[in-house]
């Protein structure tokens, strides 16, 4: 959104971007789906063929879908959810922001912040629950249909369904630190994220395992075993880095984060120049993309299709950083151009 008092910056390539990925996002879900589902499996190549309109309607799929929605609504509703506090604004209250976008680029990106009836909050709801929960859902479905197909589901397919397992378990587990992610403070609840939670992360996140049905991958245990180190390393960074974080902002003097070296920033908030944040600007990231390489590796190199997560998913962490550059800027300003000169490498150290 808009520092306050300038011009909103456009972002995603702006109207022209945002109508671009309004079309070419469910075009490639489509696309990935069929091809995941076909011989060749080329990912770069048309797909294989285009189903008749009979097989994309289902009155059952629907009501599967919207019954799925309907629990996760029923059990978000539950009392005993633990109500945690949101992320303060600057002047202890919510901002309203001039939006001056056109229709398609507030479409896409959103304009309400915090979309809620009552307590029901739109996008915190999609952020975890029925787009993560589903897509592990999803896996399962998958590795009980390879063990109906050839009577055992492979090694590679257990071991994509316990990696993604552990990260959604995570991700629920750690659910409060949604709260201090972009999406929850700084994004609208648009196309982007309501398509991002309930379509793309399911049914895209789970090609590595709907790879595996169709081509079934024989994996050994020496090689088995070096791809759980990976995912085992990926992980550790990526916990260890959020934790680290999410504990410093919570309270500075928490004895696991206390001797950290941090540097002031004008804002009161002070940075970690040390510990996780000390080695590239997110650490955090990095994990999270060695654990995207573990879940592919599983599926062998003779196909780019469950290559597809790592690709996209590192072209939008690196999107990502760069937004998030920018609004530490904005915030930070001296203070984060100190950060990066003690702090040079954004994901990957020594080279990005
Ligand atoms: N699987 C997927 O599809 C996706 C997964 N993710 C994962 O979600 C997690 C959260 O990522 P994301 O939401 O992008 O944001 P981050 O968790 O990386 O948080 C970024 C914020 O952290 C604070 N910060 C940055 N540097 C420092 C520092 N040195 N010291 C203290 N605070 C600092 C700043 O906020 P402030 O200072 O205001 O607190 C900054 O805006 C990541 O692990 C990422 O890998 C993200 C996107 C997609
Ligand atoms: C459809 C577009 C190409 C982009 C959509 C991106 C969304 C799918 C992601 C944006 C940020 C996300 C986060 C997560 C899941 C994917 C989306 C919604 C997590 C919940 C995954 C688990 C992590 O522990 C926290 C992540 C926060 C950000």
């Amino acid at each position: 959104m808009a520092p306050q008092g300038s011009r909103a910056e456009l972002e995603f390539g702006g109207p022209l971007g945002a109508a671009a990925l309004l079309l070419l996002l469910p075009a490639t879900m489509f696309h990935l789906l069929l091809v995941a589902r076909s011989g060749p499996a080329r990912l770069l190549g048309p797909p294989p063929y285009l189903p008749e309109l009979e097989e994309l309607w289902s009155p059952w799929a629907l009501l599967l879908c919207l019954t799925w929605l309907g629990l996760q609504a029923a059990l978000y509703l539950l009392p005993a959810r633990k109500v945690a506090e949101g992320q303060e604004l600057k002047d202890k209250s919510r901002l309203s922001y001039p939006i001056n976008g056109n229709p398609i680029y507030d479409f896409f990106l959103g304009r309400e912040l915090n979309p809620r009836i009552c307590s029901f909050d739109f996008k915190y709801f999609c952020e975890l629950r029925p787009g993560l929960i589903g897509w592990v859902l999803i896996n399962l479905a998958l590795l009980m249909q390879e063990a109906e197909l050839r009577g055992s589901p492979s090694l590679a397919m257990w071991l994509v369904n316990g990696f993604q397992l552990l990260y959604v378990g995570d991700a629920l587990w750690h659910e409060e630190a949604v709260l201090t992610t972009m999406d929850i403070i700084h994004d609208g609840f648009g196309f982007m994220l309501a398509f991002g939670d309930l379509a793309w992360v399911p049914f895209t996140y789970s090609l590595q395992a709907q790879f595996l049905l169709y081509h079934p991958e024989p994996l050994g245990l020496p090689l088995a075993s070096v791809i759980c180190l990976i995912n085992a390393v990926g992980y550790y960074i990526f916990r260890g880095a959020n934790s680290q974080k999410n504990a410093f902002r919570k309270n500075p003097s928490d004895p696991r984060v206390a001797d950290l070296e941090t540097i002031s920033t004008a804002t009161g908030r002070r940075l970690l120049v040390s510990g996780w944040w000390g080695m590239v600007r997110h650490p955090n990231y990095l994990g999270d993309l060695i654990m995207a390489l573990a879940w592919s590796l599983p599926c062998g190199v003779s196909h780019l299709l469950p290559y597809f997560y790592l690709l996209y998913f590192t072209a939008l962490l690196v999107h990502r950083e760069a937004r998030d550059e920018q609004q530490c800027l904005r915030k930070y300003g001296l203070a984060w151009h100190a950060y990066c000169r003690r702090v040079p490498y954004r994901i990957v150290p020594y080279i990005y």
